[in-house]
């Protein structure tokens, strides 16, 4: 199952900048083992934002819930999901 996430990350401003590091440095290491493991398919930096869009490739809405909960940044994120289905005129 394909999904379209878009995820804005707001970090609250007192936050100090060490905690904000490690949280980061978490984020971009499990970003990466996804990324690794075929269900992170693509991730993309919205241009002059804090913000991605990204493809999932995983087996239920569950599963889907449990990687993006377990992001390290997580509670900083307001996340968007769109369902994605076969368009009838795609070649792919
Ligand atoms: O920077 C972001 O867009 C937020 C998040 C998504 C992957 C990652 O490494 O950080």
């Amino acid at each position: 199952m394909l999904f379209l996430v878009r995820m804005d990350v707001l970090l609250p401003l007192d936050m100090p900048s060490s905690v904000a590091d490690d949280i980061k440095a978490r984020e971009k290491a499990y970003a990466q083992d996804l990324q690794r493991s075929g269900k992170w398919v693509h991730l993309y930096r919205v241009v002059g934002e804090y913000a991605n869009y990204s493809i999932f490739d995983v087996e239920s809405n569950d599963e889907l819930h449990g990687l993006l909960s377990s992001l390290p940044l997580f509670p900083y994120m307001k996340i968007m999901v769109t369902p994605l289905a076969k368009h009838p005129s795609s070649i792919v």
